[in-house]
Parts: C-alpha cells; structure tokens; sequence
C-alpha cells in the first residue's frame, strides 16, 4: 500500500513538473531562445555561401531581381517570426504587409533546404541570400526559378497599380534618387475639356506611339516621344500629364530640375526610370528663367534627346509644361526634341459649355446666350477658375452659372482697366518726351481724364468682385435668384 502511495506521489509530483516546464517554455520565450541557440550551434557546422542582390546594377540601372526579391518576401510566411519587420497598409483597404526591416533576416525553406535572407540598407539597399555549400548545387537555380515564377504573377498583378515618382536632393550617391508613392490620379482625357478633334489626335498620336518600336528601331531612333503642354496657368496641362498616363498605364516620373544638384545627377536620374513610365518637367520655363541653377543646358538637352544610351530613354514619353513657349530657347524646342506642341488656352464659349456638362451635367441652359455674349466681348477665364466657380455652386446650375458670368463681366473690366493703364503709361512716356521738346497740354488734359475714367472702373470693378465673394457662399438661404 505504502509502495501505491508512494508511486503515485512521485507520477504527481512528476507530472507537476512537466506543467511547470511547459510554462516557463512557452511563456517565457524560453523555448524560442534554446531553438535559436540550436540553430546558431548548427551553423557552425555548415559552410554557407552568399549571393548579394543589389537593387541597382553598375549602370546604375534598376536590378529587375530585386523587385522580385522583395516582392517574394513579402509573401514568407516565416516573416512573421522574424525579429523586426515593419507592418505596412497595402492596396486593398483592410490589407497590411509585412516588411522586413534592414539588416534582419528571414529564414525560408525549399526543398528540403534552409536558405536565409538578409535585407542590407548600408547606403545602397541589398538582398543578400546564404545558402549551405552542400545544397548550393542542388538549390540554387530552381529556387531563383521559383521566385521567378511565384513573383510574375504578383508583379503583373501590380502593373495595373501606376507609380508616381519624385525627385529627391541628393544624399548619397549610391542611394536610390526616387521615392515613389501609388499614382491615383482621376483625370482622364473625358474629364479634360479640349477642342475634341485635337484630343483625338493626341489619343491616336499615343496609340501610334506604342506600336512603333520597330519602326523607331528600323530609323535609328530611340523610341521615346515628347510633347510640350503650353499654355496659362489653370488651363489643364498638369492634369493631362495624368491623363495620358492613365490612358497609356505608364509610371510617372515627375522630375524637379530644382532638386537636381549637376549634369551627372540628372544622367543618373534618367538611369534610374524605368520602361513604360512618363517623364514629366513641369514648369521647364520658370527653370530656364533661373540662373542660379548648376545644370547646364547642355546636359538638359541631352536629357531631352535621350542620347545616353537607347536602354535609358526606350519606350518613355517625355512631356514638358511651360506657361510661355516665347520664353523658352528655341533649341530646347526643336523638332525632333519636342514632337508634339500642343496649346492650352483659356476657356473660350465651347469649353465652357464642355465644363458645363461635365461639371454641371447641364447642356443646355437659358443663360448660354449671355455667357456667349461675355465671351465674344473678349472675357476669359481659365478652365480651373470657371470650374471652381461650378464645383462651388453645383447644387445650383443657374447659380453657377451666374457665378461665372459675374467673374466674366469682371475680367472684361480688369481687361478694360488694364488697357487704360497701359494708355497711361504711354500717355505718361509720351508725356516725358513731349515735355523735353515743349510743356505738353494736350497729353496732359488726356491724362486727366483718362484718371478720371480709370477711377470709375475702379470703383465697378470693386462692386463686382463683391459681388464673386458672394458667389462662394454655399448657404442653403441663398435663393437661385
Ligand atoms: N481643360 C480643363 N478641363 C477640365 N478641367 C480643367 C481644365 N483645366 C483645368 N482644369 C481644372 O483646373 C484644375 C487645375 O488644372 P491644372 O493643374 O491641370 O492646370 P495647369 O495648366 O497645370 O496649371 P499650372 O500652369 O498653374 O500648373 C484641375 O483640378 C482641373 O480639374
Ligand atoms: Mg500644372
């Protein structure tokens, strides 16, 4: 009996144990700490080798392998055991990915085989892959073959999704030039009110553009094509840069030659985009006019003819904007520099009616004729300024409308306004020439009243720009009226 007893206390105690061990194992991380020392002692016994993948190749040019790389280990399930990966919202709105943080590996398995991953951010950002020597011959090339695979789909999948990329200042010149972030941009060539003929030449110019690689090839020429977008502020031109990339699902790359510190950074900077993608300077006359810039134009027009080498410039569309084409040299716009120029102008009665039905969904109304009216006086206005008045007063098309002929009648004013200013001026160098030769009365009299009838439309146009104000007030008491 005493044995029974005895036997049984000792099986209690013992399961007693094992229950507590569990605890500490598993609670405590204890268990993961022995695994690790396990792996750290197995290690020793192995010989591995490493692959380093960089994210640039010598030309400085983008490692396609690294992208897969990145991609497949996004996908590891053993990224979640990993010591330091960073959490990161994806696409779709519930979705978040894991990332491997720098200098940490990864551990995956395939067939039957370890294989670790380093990702290496020292300055230039690298894989670097460790294989056992003894499963190298054996591995090595079905497992690339397998990234490759695995990641074609979820790479094609992310073609759909654009990219726009911006410039940065140069740190580090080994460093990566471009950050990007996803490019979501609603404009399409519907949502842009242009003279519908040149909007379909444009389109049919494009499509022509991405059947034409032989017969660029076939001439010599890289096959790359420029256009430049002219025109006033607010016309549309930046948001028909994100058209056409919509319409041709390329990457935008938009360059601030501001950033750029000197020739061989805008080489680089070229280097480093990619096929299908749009590169886009914006504002290429305000850069010209600054002569503070360490670019030379030399470098600038080599750029823009994509003589680096055809690897770096193929299948890229290059746009440039201007506000004035006038001020720009004539050699940056050469043909063969620039293929296509193409005129954005203020808003004439046409493309208001455009904005009209896109804005409004109004495409006819009983105000048209005076609106046209305005117009034919001479009265402009750019398309963002006409479709902001009817973005604030869309509940309302009457009111919207109103609101643009007020802002119409104004700039006829200003214009008026601006006219005798300009005849006064005139009339006052006029007058300094005249008063070296004689004392000028009649300039002088001309000048008074001109005065005179300045300050009147100063005082209207006073009046109508309160009257705009008013405009803006969305104030459900507002009648229609
Ligand atoms: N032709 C147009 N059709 C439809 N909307 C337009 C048009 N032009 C301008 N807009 C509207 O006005 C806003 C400003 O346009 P955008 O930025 O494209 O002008 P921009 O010509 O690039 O001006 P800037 O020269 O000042 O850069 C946009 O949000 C766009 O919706
Ligand atoms: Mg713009």
């Amino acid at each position: 009996m005493e044995l029974f007893f005895r036997s049984f206390f000792v099986i209690f105690i013992g399961i007693c144990f094992c229950w507590l061990l569990r605890i500490v194992l598993f609670r405590t991380g204890f268990v993961f700490v022995v695994k690790k020392r396990w792996r750290n002692l197995e290690d020793c016994f192995h010989v591995y080798q490493s692959f380093r993948i960089p994210e640039f190749n010598q030309s400085s040019q983008q490692n396609h392998l690294y992208r897969k790389v990145s991609a497949y280990l996004t996908s590891l399930s053993s990224l979640e055991d990993s010591d330091f990966t960073n959490l990161i919202t994806g696409n779709a709105p519930n979705d978040i990915i894991l990332r491997l943080d720098s200098n940490q590996t990864v551990q995956d398995n395939f067939l039957g085989a370890k294989l670790l991953w380093t990702n290496e951010e020292n300055g230039s950002r690298n894989f670097v892959l460790r294989i056992r020597k003894a499963d190298k011959r054996r591995i090595l090339r079905p497992y690339l073959q397998h990234i490759h695979t695995l990641t074609a789909d979820v790479i094609e999948q992310r073609k759909g999704d654009l990219k726009l990329f911006m410039n940065s200042k140069p740190n580090n010149q080994s460093d990566t030039r471009w950050k990007s972030i996803q490019f979501k941009h609603p404009s399409t060539f519907d949502s842009i009110s242009m003279e519908t003929d040149l909007k379909e030449r444009v389109k049919s110019d494009l499509e022509s553009f991405l059947k034409s690689k032989q017969y660029y090839h076939r001439l010599g020429r890289v096959w790359k094509r420029s256009y430049l977008l002219y025109g006033p502020s607010g016309t549309g031109k930046s948001s028909f840069v994100a058209a056409m990339a919509n319409f041709l699902s390329y990457n935008v790359y938009d360059i601030d030659l501001f950033k750029v510190s000197d020739d061989s950074d805008l080489k680089l900077l070229l280097l480093q985009t990619t096929t299908k993608s749009i590169i886009v300077v914006e504002d290429l006359d305000r850069f010209l006019m600054d002569k503070s810039s360490t670019l030379s134009l030399s470098a600038l027009l080599n750029f823009m003819d994509g003589i680096l080498t055809s690897c770096c410039a193929e299948e890229r569309v290059m746009v440039f904007t201007v506000n004035c084409k006038d001020l720009v040299d004539p050699a940056v716009l050469r043909p063969g520099r620039i293929d296509v120029h193409i005129h954005f102008p203020l808003c004439d009665f046409s493309a208001f009616k455009n904005l009209a039905n896109n804005y409004l969904g109004v495409k006819d109304h009983k105000l048209f004729p005076q609106v046209e009216e305005i117009f034919q006086n001479g009265a402009s206005l750019s398309p963002a300024e006409i479709s902001e008045l009817m973005i604030t007063n869309r509940n309302s098309p009457s009111r919207a409308i109103k609101s643009v002929i007020t802002a119409l009648q104004t700039d006829v004013e200003r214009r008026r306004i601006s006219s005798i200013g300009r005849r006064l001026s005139d009339c006052g160098s006029r007058k300094s020439v005249a008063e070296s030769v004689e004392s000028g009365g009649v300039l002088c009299s001309e000048n008074t009243q001109t005065g005179k009838e300045l300050r009147k439309l100063y005082g209207f146009l006073r009046m109508k720009s309160n009257k705009i104000s008013q405009t803006f007030d969305t104030s459900p008491m507002r009648k229609d009226s």
